[in-house]
Order: C-alpha cells, then structure tokens, then sequence
C-alpha cells in the first residue's frame, strides 16, 4: 500500500508537475491554438507571384474545401462616409455588393482610424473589436486576409469572399476578437465582416489567391 502511494507520488512529481509547468510556462501561441483547434495555420510571406509583395500561406495542416480560412480586417465604412484621404495609393479598401467599404491597410491615416474608433468603443473592461492585427503579434492569426493576392492565368482562386452581418445577438465580450469596427455608429445596422472560403481542399505551402471582382453573398 505505502509502496503503491509512493510510486503514484513519483510519476505525479517526475512526470505530472515537470509537464504541467511547461505548460504554465510556455503560453501557447495563437498560432499553436489554431492548429489545435483547426488544424491548420496561415501566415504572410513573400509571395509566389512575381512582384505582388507579400501574400498569405497556409503554412501548416490541411484547409478542407468549404473552410473559413481568413478575415479581412479593417474599419468599416457605409456608403458616403469620408474615405477620401485614407483611400489615396490604398489597395487594401475592400467593396461589398451593397458599397459598405472595409479598409483593411494597417500603414498610415488607415491605421490611426481603425485605432482610434477601436477606443471610441471601447465599453469598460471589453474591447469592441481586435486591435492586434496592427501590431507584429496578432492574437488573431486569421486576421491576414487583406493581403490575398488576385488569381492569374498561372494561379486560380482557390478562396472566396463572404460577407455577413455580426447579428445584434453576438457575446459583447467576443467583440475584442473581431478585426473590424464601424467608422460611425447607426443604431439600425450591424457589424459587416468579410471572411474567405476555401474553395477546394488546399495544402501545406499553398499560398491563397481569391478574385477580387467576384464575392459571394
Ligand atoms: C490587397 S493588396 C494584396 C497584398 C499585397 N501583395 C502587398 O504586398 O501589400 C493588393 C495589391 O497586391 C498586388 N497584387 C495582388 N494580386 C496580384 C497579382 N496577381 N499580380 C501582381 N500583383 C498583385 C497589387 O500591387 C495590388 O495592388
């Protein structure tokens, strides 16, 4: 019996308590926490094509077809809403079908905007929207999509792009991992986001290419 007790006390001392303080130690990375949950990771680099800067990967795992794969961050803008000067040598302003505009560009006047409407709405302790993709350690690491590439004759589209509208339901306390917020507020409309779909199964090393001038609603 005390034999028994004591080998349960050196299996949880030697083994048990070295992996749990590993574990304590060692927070996991949102990256790790995507792969675990998703099975998959997707990461910026250099892009395949020629001259078109950075694009996105999937770096890690396997993307089935029909998977949400990415999100376009970025503050939104209904129809007539000052954009001019954010929008001049901007490539990252996303058009939705009904005109809202997202303005996904992390540099510059776009960024000082996404920032400051960000804490506008901030209410108490919960943040209303995902600051972090503005930073280099993004807690959200779907949150790339504003730098999918366009498909070419070489490459098709294997994403697509959704837009929905986060219903007036959604948890207040799961805002802060949302990439988007509203440049003004109207009491009628809701929160637009825009994600992309793998439209096929896509592997380790694929890089993601959607069209830009066709979405899906
Ligand atoms: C929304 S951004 C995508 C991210 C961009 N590659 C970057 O590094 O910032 C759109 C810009 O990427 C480049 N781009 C996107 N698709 C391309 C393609 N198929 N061939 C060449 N350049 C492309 C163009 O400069 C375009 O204005």
């Amino acid at each position: 019996m005390l034999r028994s007790l004591r080998r349960r006390w050196d299996g949880y001392k030697y083994r048990f308590v070295p992996w749990l303080a590993l574990n304590l130690r060692r927070k996991r990375s949102p990256e790790e926490v995507l792969f675990n949950t998703l099975g998959f990771t997707v990461t910026r680099d250099r892009s395949s094509l020629v001259s078109a800067g950075t694009g996105v990967f999937v770096t890690k795992g396997f993307v089935p077809k029909g998977t949400l794969v990415s999100m376009y961050p970025g503050t939104v803008y209904r129809k007539h809403e000052p954009i001019f000067f954010q929008s001049l040598g901007n490539p990252f302003i996303f058009r939705c079908i009904d005109g809202i505009l997202i303005d996904g560009n992390d540099k510059g006047l776009s960024r000082s905007v996404y920032r400051s409407c960000s804490r506008r709405d901030q209410l108490g302790p919960f943040q209303m929207s995902d600051e972090s993709w503005l930073t280099s350690a993004p807690q959200n690491p779907l949150a790339v999509g504003q730098y999918v590439n366009n498909c070419s004759r070489e490459k098709a589209a294997n994403v697509c792009y959704q837009e929905f509208d986060v219903p007036g339901y959604f948890p207040v306390e799961l805002k802060q991992y949302l990439p988007n917020i509203v440049y003004s507020h109207d009491i009628e409309s809701h929160l637009r986001c825009v994600v992309l779909v793998t439209l096929r199964d896509i592997k380790q090393g694929e890089e993601l290419f959607s069209n830009y001038y066709t979405v899906v609603n």
